[in-house]
This record gives structure tokens, sequence and C-alpha cells, in this order.
């Protein structure tokens, strides 16, 4: 019988988002998921690039100092991050259902943006790529009972800007303007480019 030597994950998703490791599977690559710990506190004065470029570089670099990889191995780390920008005030996870139901009323009836930031570091040598994309989105106008019933699902609260595009909040969004999988929290056509300068074609 031949021997058959497991695949070595050549991916590293560093990221506890279920959502995120969903999408990176969408490569048909064999990957590993490492969550990455990493501190997302930032300075008040960044703009949404500066904050989603980082965390995302942060988290990707976190998880490259916990990997013990054989010498002969290397993989590509790929962390990610989301936020929610409405006329430039910036709304990340909210902390609890009262946070949840203001970010709510505030995006209900109005065009937001969607950053999410993307890095892809090389384990071996610490080589980096970092892009961001935007997503605008339009959400449709809510009652008070309308927030108070959806934030009772307890869905918004692992999501930045208190909804899921992918989940119930699908019937909260009138229309997007660009990449869908932007706003789930991975692109993964921004992915696949920066992944080619790691010389990884996909397709
Ligand atoms: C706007 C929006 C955000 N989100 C999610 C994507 C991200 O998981 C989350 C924003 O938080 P992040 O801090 O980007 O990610 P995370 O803490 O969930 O996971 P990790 O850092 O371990 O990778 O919001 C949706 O799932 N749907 C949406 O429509």
């Amino acid at each position: 019988m031949p021997s058959v030597k497991q695949a070595a994950a050549v991916l590293v998703l560093a990221s506890s988002s279920p959502r995120r490791q969903e999408l990176i599977s969408l490569l048909g690559l064999p990957v590993r998921i490492i969550p990455s710990g990493a501190d997302e506190r930032t300075p008040e004065e960044w703009s949404p690039r500066e904050i989603v470029e980082e965390l995302s570089r942060r988290k990707a670099q976190a998880v490259r100092q916990k990997l013990t990889e054989q010498p002969d191995e290397s993989s590509i780390i790929v962390g990610s991050d989301t936020i929610v920008v409405l006329n430039g005030q910036i709304m990340g996870k909210p902390r609890d259902e009262q946070e949840a139901r203001g970010m709510l009323r505030q995006l209900a009836g109005r065009v937001h943006e969607v950053y999410t930031g993307v890095s892809c570091i090389r384990s071996s040598d610490g080589r980096t790529a970092t892009s961001h994309r935007v997503t605008k989105v339009r959400m449709r106008a809510l009652t008070e009972e309308q927030i108070a019933r959806y934030v009772a699902t307890g869905e918004p609260m692992d999501k930045a800007g208190a909804y899921g595009i992918q989940e119930l909040g699908s019937v909260l969004v009138e229309s997007i303007e660009g990449d869908y999988f932007n706003v789930v929290g991975l692109p993964v056509s921004l992915l696949a480019v920066l992944l080619e300068q790691f010389e990884l074609a996909i397709p």
C-alpha cells in the first residue's frame, strides 16, 4: 500500500469566526484554524482603513508566533478584520443589547460602509501582503419594535454594526454596492489576489 503523507495546511486562518472559516473553505485549499486572541484596541485618530489593515495584520502576526512548524513546512497565515462606518463613526461589535439597539437605530434608513482588511503572512520568512475592501450597504427603515425583536434573537452580538447580512439580518438590508463577502467578513476574491503574491494561484 502506498504511504500517504497527510497534506500539510497551506493556509492558516487566524480567526474564531465561523463565517470566515466557511468562506475560506471556498478556495478549496487545506486550511488550519487558529484563533488569534490579538488585542483589538486601536488609537482614536486612526482611519477605518488603518484600523482594519493593522488589525488583520496583528491577528495574523499573533498566530505566526503560536505556530510550531517543521523547518521544511511553510504556510500562509490569513488574518481579517471588519468594521462598520456611518458618516465617519466607527462601529465594532456591540458590548450589550442596548448598544446593539443604538447601532441599529442609527443605521436604519441610511447608507453605511463596511470595511474589511485582509493580511497574508508567510510563516517561514514573515513576508506580508495587506489590503482592504469597502462595501456600501443601505439598511431599510426600521421601527423600534423591529429593532427590539431582531436584537432579542441574539444574532447581532458578535457582529460589527450589530447585524449579520448572511442571517436574519438579510431582511434588514435594502441594497449593497460592492463585494457581498466583504460584508460577511472575508472578501475571498481579494484574498485570492493577495495569495498570488505567494505563488498560490486560485483557481
Ligand atoms: C456587518 C457584518 C459583520 N459580520 C461579522 C464579521 C466578523 O466576524 C465580525 C466583526 O468582528 P471582527 O473583530 O472582524 O472578527 P471576529 O472577532 O468575529 O473574529 P476574529 O477576529 O477571530 O477573526 O462581524 C457578519 O458576520 N455579518 C455582517 O453583515
